[in-house]
């Protein structure tokens, strides 16, 4: 007979924090009772009385959490976590906020839940506690628009190797955006910035999506940190920058707003299954922090950009590697030069040697294949046989996607005990990555049902 389930994570994930969180919450009995009032026993009963009713309310959170299984978002940054999490929640909650318009968070409320030091935080005051509302997404998406234009101008006027623009309309327009931007990157709510200023601004930004150099310069714009989304917004820069903008899933999805610290996702899905997904900051700088959560996991979900072969690091992630979780210094590396998808590569490898994870299944996307399409079919694209000198194939989508699903089968090759599975993905386009997530669910199903059989998964509720 199969033994009984027994739940995944164990009490002892509960942490100090969040008993922190109980003891300070104004809505909880007094930490301290009024000492004046009371005798020394009366004092003593009353604190025991609170201590039981502390002890009661963690046992409580604690057998809420036993319910939900952990699973990891794990990669490097910008490639594309936390858009598969929005995706994830659009699928199971129908929504993509944290925050409804009353201010009230909702029930898939993404929390914070490991803080990295301050002194290396890139939370940059929006959805600071992973709470993100309309509000908040306006925001970040103006900033995104504003951030982009600025780096295209600053790029195209330094750099010599870039065409001038087109035509003189867009040094017209070039030259606007540089006397305004700075103005509206210091207002991303628009507050002091005039209705003619917002309609030049706005008009100039046409003018220059129309000049073919901006063209040239976005197509070339992984070499100089230009966000993928950069495109979407310009062309969609009046609706972005009209006062009463409210953002569409689609613009949220677009949206780069990079994971200050690790956050935690509670995901109820049709059939019943509870997840606790966390999502990690990807940048070099934070990855020691993922250790923290290698235990008890169900499934690695590991999202690798894919179009990134020819893509230089980001300037923060250039640094010498740390030794411990991130030290590849001993690992067997190409002789091809450093890319995005190389060092996702190196640290998947990382995560598959970690002793807590040796057998954890690990499900991997292979994501930005809209990018890597547009990349392969430009014949002054870098070839990736520059950059994964054994790659012999020829420059077309599925041999290379094939190749690069070997290279990430490669780690757990002969492992039996360990299940890996390789998707490709498109994470900004709903539909795409929405059949690939009810895949995910069907595995993780199984993954769940394995664990039971074992005597240590969750049955659905
Ligand atoms: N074109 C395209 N853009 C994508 C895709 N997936 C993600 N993006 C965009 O890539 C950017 C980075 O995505 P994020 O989800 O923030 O990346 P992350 O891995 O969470 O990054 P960190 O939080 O910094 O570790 C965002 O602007 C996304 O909209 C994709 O499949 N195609
Ligand atoms: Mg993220």
């Amino acid at each position: 007979m199969a033994p009984p389930p027994v739940p995944s994570t164990d009490a002892s994930d509960f942490s100090a924090s969040q008993a922190a969180t109980l003891v300070n919450d104004p809505n909880q009995v007094p930490t301290t009772p009024p000492a004046r009032d009371l005798s020394e026993r009366g004092q003593a009963a009353l604190a025991r009385k609170h201590s039981a009713r502390l002890d009661r309310a963690l046992r409580a959170e604690a057998a809420e959490r036993a319910q939900y299984c952990k699973l990891l978002l794990l990669g490097t940054a910008e490639s594309g976590k936390s858009t598969v999490l929005k995706q994830m929640k659009l699928i199971h909650t129908g929504n993509l906020l944290d925050v409804a318009p009353d201010g009230a968070a909702l029930p898939s409320a993404t929390n914070s839940v490991a803080m990295l030091p301050s002194t290396t935080s890139t939370g940059g005051g929006v959805g600071e506690s992973g709470h993100m509302g309309q509000a908040d997404w306006v925001i970040v998406i103006r900033k995104n628009l504003l951030d982009s234009l600025a780096l295209l101008v600053q790029y195209q006027s330094e750099h010599t190797a870039a065409k001038p623009w087109a035509t003189p309309d867009g040094e017209t327009a070039a030259a606007t955006l540089r006397s305004m931007i700075s103005k509206l990157q210091a207002n991303p709510s628009l507050f002091s910035v005039s209705a003619d200023e917002r309609v030049r601004f706005v008009a100039a930004v046409q003018a220059l999506a129309a000049d073919a150099t901006l063209r040239d310069l976005i197509r070339i714009g992984g070499q100089f940190q230009l966000l993928d989304s950069a495109d979407a917004f310009i062309q969609d820069a009046a609706t972005i920058l009209d006062p009463m903008y409210s953002p569409s899933n689609d613009h949220i999805l677009l949206a780069r707003q990079p994971t200050a610290n690790i956050t935690e996702t509670k995901i109820v899905t049709e059939q019943g299954y509870k997840y606790l997904v966390y999502d990690v900051n990807g940048s070099r700088r934070a990855r020691h922090t993922w250790v923290q959560f290698f235990d008890d996991v169900l499934c690695i979900l590991y999202v690798a950009p894919i179009s990134s072969y020819d893509q230089p690091l980001p300037p923060s992630d250039m640094l010498p590697r740390t030794a411990g979780f991130d030290d590849t210094a001993n690992l067997h590396r190409p002789t091809g030069p450093m890319s995005r998808l190389l060092d996702s590569l190196l640290v998947f490898e990382q995560i598959m040697r970690h002793p807590l994870l040796k057998t954890t299944a690990a499900i991997v996307f292979l994501n930005k294949i809209d990018v890597l399409r547009a990349k392969l079919a430009d014949p002054d694209a870098a070839r990736v046989a520059d950059y994964f000198p054994d790659y012999h194939g020829p420059q077309e989508f599925d041999p290379v996607c094939h190749y690069v699903s070997n290279r990430f089968a490669g780690p757990v090759r002969g492992q039996t005990a360990r299940k890996l599975y390789i998707h490709l993905t498109w994470a900004t386009q709903t539909q795409q990555i929405q059949v690939v997530l009810n895949t995910v669910n069907k595995i993780l199903i199984k993954l769940n049902l394995a664990k039971v059989r074992f005597g240590c998964g969750l049955r659905a509720s």
